[in-house]
């Protein structure tokens, strides 16, 4: 559906994206998971043939988005990150006059947009101005309306960026029914739970380039432990930092990683890791023993978080 060698966007001097190779499979789940600057909507923007590849190769669909930009945006659904909902309109008419500009007759359109609707549950909202949905619902509709010319690729750059847990999961659930209908996604997002849920595969982009590329279970088990134990100490006695306690309890795990509110301890078996550092006469004020992540996974490939 995708393939991309080599591929750049360069902003004047600045690089944004420097030179990524990517190949995304009919069917599949895609996604760009980095922090807020990696390059991922600049990707997505020259896959959505709205932004012109700086250099190296990209095919859309086995097409040229330089030359058969139109083709490829006629077959490609877009949810972008800001929303573009048109609040002149109702929320029906958000529907149905976009896919009027696919040149459906004015039947067929009525009738996709009353099934689009009722798949992102906002039926009962048809006739609501656009200013009066929630953040959930009008990322909904975003969808609906980006699904209007049944696209078999569907592009969505950071779909549930500030929406709260409960909306992230309906939105979750609605994408996870399109995969399953046989839609491709490719996705951008810094959720390491959002790429974890919905991706079979994603890439991982600091700094415009591809640091890891695989399955979300693949990415945790080839760059983290399955555990993770973290530390929190009330620091209070002089000289003690949590980089002087990282030291001490280096020895527990296969690597310590110090953030500026806890320690976290990587190793089969955090349990094991936890009760040594009470042994050692050392009292973290409070203790979590969890499952590795992409974070974790993000963590150890760049030495920052996702959410730096
Ligand atoms: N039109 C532009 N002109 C100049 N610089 C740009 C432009 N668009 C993006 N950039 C820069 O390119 C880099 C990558 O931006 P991009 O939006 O692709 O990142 P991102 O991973 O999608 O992050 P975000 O989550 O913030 O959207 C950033 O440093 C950004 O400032």
């Amino acid at each position: 559906m995708i393939s991309a060698r080599g591929l750049t966007k360069s902003f004047g001097d600045f690089e944004a994206v420097k030179g990524i190779d990517v190949e995304v499979r009919r069917g599949e789940a895609f996604g760009f998971l980095g922090p807020n600057g990696a390059g991922k909507s600049s990707t997505m923007r020259m896959i959505a043939a709205t932004s012109p590849v700086s250099g190296g190769e990209l095919r859309i669909l086995g097409l040229d988005p330089a030359t058969d930009g139109p083709a490829i945006r006629g077959r490609l659904g877009v949810c972008p990150q800001d929303d573009t909902l048109d609040t002149e309109l109702d929320v029906f008419d958000n529907l149905f006059i976009y896919g009027r500009y696919f040149g459906l007759p004015r039947e067929e359109v009525r009738a996709r947009a009353d099934e689009l609707l009722e798949f992102v549950q906002l039926t009962d909202k048809a006739h609501a101005k656009v200013d009066d949905l929630s953040g959930g619902m009008k990322r909904r509709l975003t969808i609906a309306r980006s699904l209007v010319n049944r696209p078999d690729l569907l592009l969505l750059d950071e779909p549930t960026t500030g929406l709260d847990p409960q909306a992230r999961h309906v939105l979750w659930d609605r994408l996870f029914r399109l995969k399953q209908a046989g839609v491709t996604l490719v996705l951008t997002t810094h959720y390491m739970d959002e790429a974890e849920q919905l991706c079979d595969r994603l890439v991982v982009m600091d700094k415009g380039r591809i640091v890891a590329e695989g399955s979300p279970l693949d990415l945790i088990r080839e760059h983290s432990t399955r555990e993770v134990a973290e530390l929190r100490f009330g620091i209070a006695r002089e000289g003690e930092t949590h980089e002087a306690l990282a030291a001490q309890v280096a020895n527990l795990g296969d690597r310590v990683e110090v953030l500026p509110d806890r320690l976290l301890v990587y190793s089969e078996d955090g349990d094991a890791v936890v009760a040594a550092v009470q042994a050692r006469g050392l009292r973290p004020v409070a203790t979590l023993v969890r499952r590795s992540t992409l974070e974790d996974v993000f963590l150890r490939l760049t030495g920052r978080t996702l959410v730096d």
